[in-house]
């Protein structure tokens, strides 16, 4: 069989070999750092074992398949190498970050009195200790204070790294997330070569590098029920860095139980707010908000799109709350909503409603005393990934596979692209019509895709959109608005899923 394969094809598959052993070579070059001479032992062996294991596995494998095996390998060897970089430099560098905690119940923040500045703390601080409302007074606060920053992506880096500018003494950071290449237009801490690595100790070293006198805890976990309440009361206060409702709510509630302030920050497209929860007798989020909003009804960066400005602009104000907080200079945002609209270049406040003696996790006879589930309370993922709508029936929707044997057959239909024009401007397929989901119900536009049925002679539609969400959207609407005898599909996993399975070329985003 393998002799059959064309020429093409034995090549990607050699370079596949080469890239899965150098995946392996690094794995193990990682865990063995410094001791190479159990190197060359190691790369006869995995090359001899990777060798017999895939070539008897791809003789078969189409140029596509091929293709999109070594792309996954090229990635996963960068991401290995910018690991193993990480774990070579760290040899070299004092400040290293001590390794992600994973036993939550065993971490411990050491207690750093300040009762005096040393003449160091003065020097650098030197610029802010001339402040009259911060004074050598409030810096030692500062210096014997340990914030939380959950979420280490577009709020987190900005608030992290200004608190430890000014010197606060430790910063626990979470995150359950790697560095992506989509995260560093507004993730500033993370760079170019840490793509792949863990998003907390990314941070952890931008912060070392800026400050070495922060003590930095990484958590490369995600903060659950069952995880919060035993790292929020090791801490003074907590950022609210996420971009979930459910982490919104369990934040919220831990910190009540945990009787802790929260520095709310949130940013999408061109604005941003920003809050303090539970303090000094304020409200807490569920004061504001007792129930969810609807999943279907919340937008993320990722859907949305976010100017990185934004988020930096709403860090950076989380952090100087955080200071506030600590220090007790000036007057917080607790009971205020600061709104922030970047394009109008425009700042507001409005006044929050008080704590609610009837709220149910701070009112007076709270029916919350525990942690609950808060992904099922919210009906929604507490992570902004893939909302995996589920909408449909498995006969209203096709594959992209099955998709693509229509176009080939040239079957007739209509493709319908539901997402913005601006997206199609990212990449399309071609003889896609496009009509945003939020204009599929307008009579024009019925009319239109009625038009179009008539005069190509076909009953059928298929809806693509990003991800296979607003697509499965879009189906239902139309047999709504059609109401007729038409075989309308959904595109499962959208433009995503053809560019992993049929066409690489189509760029991800
Ligand atoms: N429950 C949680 N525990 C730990 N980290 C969380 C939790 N919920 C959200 N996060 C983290 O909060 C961060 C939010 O940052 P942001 O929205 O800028 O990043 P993102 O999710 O990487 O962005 P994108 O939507 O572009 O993929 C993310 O890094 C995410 O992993
Ligand atoms: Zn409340």
């Amino acid at each position: 069989m393998f002799l059959q394969n064309s020429y093409e094809n034995r090549s990607l598959i050699q370079n596949i070999l080469r890239s899965t052993i150098w995946v392996e070579i690094i794995k193990k070059e990682c865990y063995i750092a410094s001791k190479f001479q159990e190197f060359f032992k190691l790369y006869l062996k995995v090359y001899s074992m990777s060798s017999n294991k895939y070539l008897s596995q791809m003789e078969n494998w189409s140029k596509e398949d091929l293709i999109r095996e070594l792309q996954k390998r090229e990635e996963e060897n960068i991401a290995l190498k910018n690991q193993l970089q990480m774990m070579k430099n760290s040899e070299n560098d004092n400040n290293t970050i001590p390794s992600s905690v994973k036993e939550l119940n065993s971490f411990a923040i050491l207690p750093k009195v300040c009762s005096e500045l040393s003449k160091e703390e003065v020097a650098r601080y030197s610029r802010q200790l001339i402040l009259p409302e911060l004074g050598p007074s409030g810096q030692k606060k500062l210096v014997a204070a340990s914030v939380l920053i959950v979420g280490c992506g577009g709020l987190g880096c900005p608030s992290a790294i200004y608190l430890a500018a000014a010197g606060v003494g430790c910063l626990g950071l979470i995150d359950y997330d790697t560095v992506e290449k989509s995260n560093l237009h507004r993730q500033i801490l993370h760079t170019e070569k840490r793509i792949g690595i863990s998003k907390a100790s990314s941070v952890g070293m931008s912060v070392k590098a800026l400050n070495s006198n922060v003590d930095i805890i990484p958590f490369d976990v995600s903060l659950t029920s069952e995880t919060a309440l035993q790292i929020i009361p090791k801490f003074d206060l907590v950022l609210d860095c996420t971009d979930n409702v459910a982490t919104r709510y369990l934040l919220n509630d831990a910190c009540v139980i945990a009787n802790k302030p929260l520095v709310s920050g949130s940013a999408l497209r061109y604005e941003g707010q920003l809050t303090i929860y539970h303090l000094g007798g304020g409200p807490c989020f569920r004061c504001i908000h007792p129930k969810p909003p609807p999943p279907e009804t919340v937008t993320n960066c990722s859907d949305g799109g976010v100017l990185g400005v934004v988020p930096g602009v709403i860090g950076c104000l989380q952090a100087l709350e955080a200071i506030k907080v600590i220090t007790g200079m000036g007057s917080t945002l607790s009971e205020r909503l600061l709104l922030f609209d970047g394009l109008q270049g425009m700042f507001r406040t409005v006044k929050l409603r008080s704590r609610k003696n009837t709220c149910e996790v701070c009112g007076d006879e709270p029916s919350i005393t525990q942690l609950i589930d808060y992904e099922q309370f919210c009906g929604a993922k507490a992570t902004d990934k893939d909302k995996g709508l589920r909408v449909l029936q498995k006969h209203q929707r096709i594959s992209v596979m099955e998709y693509k044997e229509i176009v080939d057959r040239k079957t007739t239909h209509i493709l319908l692209d539901v997402r913005l024009p601006v997206e199609l401007e990212i990449c399309s397929l071609p003889n896609a019509v496009n009509i945003p989901l939020k204009d599929i119900k307008k009579l024009e536009n019925i009319t239109t895709i009625r038009e179009m049925l008539s005069s190509l002679q076909t009953q059928k539609i298929y809806c693509l959109c990003r991800r296979g969400n607003d697509s499965q959207l879009a189906v239902s609407a139309l047999q709504e608005e059609l109401q007729g005898d038409y075989d309308i599909r959904d595109i499962v996993g959208g433009l995503t899923e053809w560019s992993h399975k049929i066409d690489s070329t189509i760029p991800i985003y």
